[in-house]
Order: C-alpha cells, then sequence, then structure tokens
C-alpha cells in the first residue's frame, strides 16, 4: 500500500449530532481537549462556536471543523476530523451539508431528557447519510440521569442498537477516551480513489479579506495542493490554488490535502457567486466525469424588510448582506422599496431565530441600525384571470377583487411532550389553526404530538408559547408539508389616515377583527405621542375595523427650560436624540422600531 493509502486508512471523519443543549459543544471541546488539540486554559472560551453571538445565545449556527490526531489503544495514530453542526430546527440545512462530509456521526442524547424532537430529526438527516451513527448517553453525572431508559428509548424509538452505547459527562470528562475508541473502531475509514482525478465536495466557505473566500472541502478523490488548478463543477471557474491548509483547530497550511481529508484552499476566489456549497471541486486539466451529488438546497422560508435607519447606510447594508451570504447560502436578498421605510432589502430566511441572528450580525459587525418590518411566509395567489403569483411581502398583496383564490405553506410539526401538558398542547396547536394528525407514545411518560400547521402561525411566536404553556418541557421539530387554500385578508394600518406599507400583515379572516384591535392597541402603546393626535386604524380592503389614538403631547419638553441654562437644554435635547435612536419617520409619524414586530406579539386567545 502506498503512504497515502495508509494515511487514508487512518482518517475518521465524524460529526455530532444532537438535539439544542444536549451538550454537543461540550463534548466536542472535552474532545480536543483529550486530544491535545488546545490547552484547557484555551478551552475557556468554547472553540468551536467562535461567533460572539453563538456564545450569548447558547446555541451553534455555524459549523466549524476541527483536524485532531489520536493514539488509539491499538498504538496506531488516527487522524480525526471532527465537523461540528448546529442543533436548532432552523439550521436542519446546515447539519446536512457537514453530515455529507462525514462517514459517522456520535449521537449525543442527555440522560435526563431522552430523545427530543430535533435528536430524531438530525438522525434521520445521518441516516439520509449513510453515516454510522454511534449513540452517546450524555450528562450521566446528574441526579436525574436515567441512562437504562435512554437506552431503551434509542432503541425503541430510533431503532439503533444501544447495548455499546457510551456512558458519558462531557462536563465531567468521563467517557471521553471510550468515545475516541468508538470513532476509531466503528467509523469506516473513508473509501475514495487517490489516483483519480481530484472531487471534493464544499461544505462551507468564509470571506477573508485578504485572502478572499476561502472554501472548505472534503476531499473525495485525488488531492490537492498548491499550483494546482482547480474548477468549480456547478460555476466553470477556473482558479490556481494558492495555499491548502487544514483546522489544527486554528488554520494552518500543509502541503496537500489528501483522499479522506478535511481542510481549506484558499485560490484568489474574490466573487461570491463563484463558490457554492455544496459544489465539486475538481482538476481544471484532468477533471472527473461525474459532480458528487450536491445536496438538497433549502429555500427561504420566511421573508422580512431589513431597512438601514438612517438612509445613507444603504450600500454599507447592501454590502454587509453580501459579506454574509458568502458563510450562509440560505440568505437571500433583494432590494425594495417601501413609501414608509425608503430604500432597504427584501431578505428570506431559513426561520425566524435565522432572521435575528443576521439582523443582530448586520447590527454589531457592519455597526448599521435597522429597522425590521414583520416577518412573512411565501403566499401562493391565483388570480381571477388564471395566473398564480407568488408574493413574500403583504404590500404586494393584489386587490380583493382580483383574487380567485390563495393558498399558504403548512408545515408538519411534531411535539415531543411530558403526558401532562397533552391538553396545553392541543389547545395552543388549534388556537393557531392547526389541524390534528396524530398522537404516539414515545415512553410511558411522554408522546409524540403531530399536527399540520400554518407556517405562518409557527412564525408568529408559536416557540415561545409553546415553551412558556409546557414550562420548557416541549421539544419541537417541522418540515415543510405543502401549500393549502385558505381564507386570508390583508389587514393594513394607517397612522394619522395615511397607509403606512410596512405595517400591513396577511391575516385569516376569521381572526381579522381580533387581531386588528390587538395590533392597533399595541400600537398606541408604541408610538410615542407627537405634537398632535394621531390615529391609528386597522382596515381590511375599504373597511375600517379598529381605531385607537395617541394623544398629543402636553408639553414641549423645552418648555421646562424655558430662559434656563444652556446646558441643561442641551441635554435635554440629547437625551431626546437617543431615545430617537430606534425610531423612524413616517409621514409625519415618528414609528419605533418594536412597532414593526408588534404583529408578532399577539396572542390569540
Ligand atoms: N451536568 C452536565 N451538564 C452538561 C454536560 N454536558 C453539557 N452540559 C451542560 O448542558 C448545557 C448545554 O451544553 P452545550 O454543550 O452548550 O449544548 P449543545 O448541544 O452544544 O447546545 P447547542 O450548541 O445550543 O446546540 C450547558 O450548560 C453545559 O454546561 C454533562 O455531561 N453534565
Amino acid at each position: 500500500m502506498t503512504d497515502i493509502k495508509l494515511r487514508q486508512q487512518k482518517i475518521r471523519n465524524f460529526s455530532i449530532i444532537a438535539h439544542i443543549d444536549h451538550g454537543k459543544s461540550t463534548l466536542a471541546d472535552r474532545i480536543l481537549e483529550y486530544t491535545g488539540a488546545l490547552t484547557s486554559r484555551e478551552m475557556q472560551e468554547q472553540v468551536l462556536d467562535k461567533m460572539d453571538l453563538e456564545r450569548e445565545r447558547g446555541i451553534t449556527i455555524k459549523l466549524q471543523a476541527v483536524r485532531l490526531s489520536y493514539k488509539a489503544d491499538d498504538g496506531e495514530e488516527y487522524i480525526l476530523n471532527l465537523i461540528d453542526t448546529p442543533g436548532h430546527v432552523d439550521f436542519t440545512y446546515e447539519v446536512s451539508r457537514s453530515l455529507a462530509a462525514c462517514e459517522g456521526a456520535l449521537l449525543v442524547v442527555d440522560a435526563a431528557q431522552g430523545i427530543e424532537a430535533q435528536t430524531l430529526a438530525n438522525v434521520y438527516l445521518a441516516l439520509d447519510n449513510d453515516l454510522e451513527i454511534l449513540p452517546v448517553i450524555n450528562k450521566i453525572d446528574l441526579p436525574s440521569a436515567d441512562p437504562e431508559r435512554v437506552k431503551e428509548e434509542i432503541e425503541e424509538v430510533i431503532g439503533l442498537d444501544a447495548s455499546e452505547a457510551v456512558h458519558a459527562s462531557a462536563k465531567a470528562g468521563i467517557g471521553i477516551k471510550e468515545i475516541l475508541e468508538q470513532v476509531v473502531q466503528k467509523v469506516p475509514a473513508p473509501t475514495g480513489d487517490p489516483d483519480q482525478p481530484l472531487k471534493a465536495l464544499i461544505f462551507d466557505s468564509h470571506y477573508d479579506p485578504y485572502k478572499g473566500v476561502i472554501v472548505y472541502v472534503r476531499v473525495v478523490d485525488g488531492q490537492i495542493k498548491a499550483g494546482s488548478k482547480i474548477k468549480m463543477m456547478a460555476t466553470d471557474k477556473v482558479f490556481e490554488v494558492i495555499e491548502v491548509g487544514a483546522f489544527k483547530p486554528r488554520m494552518t497550511i500543509v502541503d496537500e490535502l489528501n483522499v479522506g481529508d478535511v481542510g481549506f484552499i484558499v485560490a484568489g476566489i474574490k466573487h461570491v457567486g463563484d463558490t457554492r456549497v455544496g459544489d465539486t471541486v475538481t482538476d481544471a486539466k484532468n477533471p472527473t466525469p461525474e459532480p458528487l451529488p450536491g445536496y438538497r438546497k433549502i429555500n427561504p422560508m420566511v421573508f422580512c424588510g431589513l431597512y438601514p435607519i438612517e438612509s445613507s447606510d444603504y450600500n454599507d447594508l447592501r454590502e454587509a448582506l453580501e459579506k454574509l451570504q458568502l458563510n450562509d447560502a440560505s440568505l437571500s436578498f433583494e432590494p425594495e422599496t417601501s413609501s414608509a421605510l425608503g430604500f432597504g432589502f427584501r431578505c428570506g430566511f431559513l426561520g425566524l431565530l435565522h432572521m435575528d441572528v443576521i439582523q443582530e450580525r448586520i447590527e454589531r459587525e457592519f455597526n448599521i441600525p435597522l429597522i425590521t418590518t414583520a416577518p412573512s411566509v411565501i403566499y401562493h395567489i391565483t388570480l381571477t384571470n388564471g395566473e398564480m403569483i407568488t408574493i413574500d411581502n403583504p404590500s404586494n398583496y393584489p386587490e380583493i377583487g382580483k383574487i380567485e383564490y390563495v393558498e399558504e405553506p403548512y408545515v408538519k410539526a411534531a411535539i415531543i411532550v411530558p403526558n401532562d401538558f397533552v391538553g396545553t398542547v392541543m389547545e395552543l396547536c388549534q388556537t393557531k389553526r392547526g389541524e390534528f394528525v396524530n398522537m404516539e407514545y414515545l415512553d410511558t411518560t411522554r408522546v409524540t404530538i403531530t399536527y399540520q400547521i400554518p407556517l405562518s402561525e409557527i412564525v408568529y411566536d408559536f416557540f415561545d408559547q409553546l415553551k412558556s404553556s409546557t414550562k420548557g418541557y416541549a421539544s419541537f421539530d417541522y418540515e415543510i408539508s405543502g401549500y393549502r387554500k385558505s381564507n386570508l385578508v390583508k389587514m393594513d394600518i394607517l397612522l394619522n389616515g395615511e397607509q403606512v406599507d410596512a405595517l400591513s400583515f396577511i391575516v385569516h379572516r376569521e381572526k381579522a377583527y381580533h387581531r386588528g384591535r390587538v395590533i392597533c392597541e399595541k400600537l398606541r402603546e408604541l408610538i410615542p405621542r407627537q405634537m398632535f393626535e394621531v390615529p391609528i386604524q386597522a382596515s381590511v380592503g375599504t373597511k375600517i375595523i379598529a381605531r385607537e389614538t395617541v394623544k398629543a403631547m402636553r408639553k414641549n419638553v423645552l418648555a421646562k427650560c424655558y430662559g434656563g441654562d444652556i446646558s441643561r437644554k442641551r441635554k435635554l435635547l440629547e437625551k431626546q436624540k437617543e431615545g430617537k435612536k430606534r425610531m423612524k419617520q413616517v409621514g409625519s409619524v415618528e414609528v419605533p422600531q418594536e412597532a414593526f414586530m408588534a404583529v408578532l406579539k399577539i396572542d390569540d386567545k
């Protein structure tokens, strides 16, 4: 066997999959520490979760890859590539990206919680990718841990053999060696042929201001080194490789990447559009005839408008979105104009969390204060002339007279919950226009409840309501199940008699009155008093269905300082300016950011 083939036998590529909070990041840290990739001092900060925002929210968003070396009990030195995956329901797409680069996955299940909704969703993705799944029962240090029950659950619900599942505590560092031994023994070495032309899967990328687009790859056949000419098969673009490297965990330049390796390529790639996550990289002179099967591209589900508060930030906002899109193929955007908010972008996201994260990153990393409009899903509208149009922005909703019928996206939602909360969850799903599908017992204490629910209802704080009504015990996962006809209308909001396009939303006819009333009340609380009285109205078509009034300001703040000290006056004005930062002048009325999101906070009960 050649050296390359021998080396290939020693490579293990694996991911960790888990429901959120079951301890994936903690386990990844322990593995890094155990293999000596980092000292415990360096481990103080979770390394795999790099972004600030992730650390604060305690969730994993971007996947990361690390190359580790591990001396196993058989005396051999192995190369382990660990690819991190996000656990949140919004990020299924990124999970499937990282799984496509692996041969195995550690399935981490919390010994006290057992299987949760994303445990199942992630297992299905791993099975789709033909991965060897190694169950790990984590948090055995907890007094409430019941590893035997969890093992049974894994065998019964998932149908995996859990007899050799490692009992671990990522926190206390128990079971780490056993896990690594299982990875070495049970995860297959990469198959792939070093003598075939280069074939590598792009599973991620990021933009570096000095080096351009850095592409993360898993080499399937052949090899790649500095000086090679490579071709991106989807775009036919050719580049000369400047350097290749591995994540150890810091990016480190290496001589070449061989079969089974996970690493990065720098090739002076300037344009976002030239590389696509999921594409195959091949040798430009000796290309492979067939690209790798790419993975399912997932389309954005939730759309909203992002507008700079200062219109001079418009171009910076475009650049920020372009940069973010580089790391995040699931983000989409196109310019849009609103008569209320001016020039901005209509952006598409995988879900609400994704939307929040992008918005916060723009504000923090790029320092652009934003106004965000309420999220919307994509509606299919069939017009009386037979034409079907799709709409992701309520302000483009056609006149009622031109509409034959409207369809909206539904999801199949699976909710896992302790028996005691079945009634509460069903009630919540009913108020969200859910249709009961079935209920199955997971074990003696928990059930999986399945509903068909309109996506638009999920988008409007379903998850928060589910968590709060079940004291945090419910877990939830969903997949799009298709479009259905629905009796929907557009609700417009008028401030001071003028319609504010950015406040319009689409609602089920039966809920229109209630929502119209509540939204007017909310807006009355949110909109500060102005120099004049501001009527707030909600209308469907030409019919006004609710009205509230913001009373005029009683006193001018400056009146108090009449003839007084100028520095005090300035302070007051500055204070007012502070308060205004998040305001947008809409016609004659100043509207705060929260007003555009008020529609999300309506309780339907
Ligand atoms: N008692 C105990 N707590 C643990 C253990 N492993 C992780 N935790 C805790 O569980 C919480 C969640 O752990 P994380 O590692 O952040 O979970 P995660 O699965 O990576 O979560 P996401 O990154 O949000 O998907 C943290 O507060 C950890 O300290 C363990 O073995 N025992």
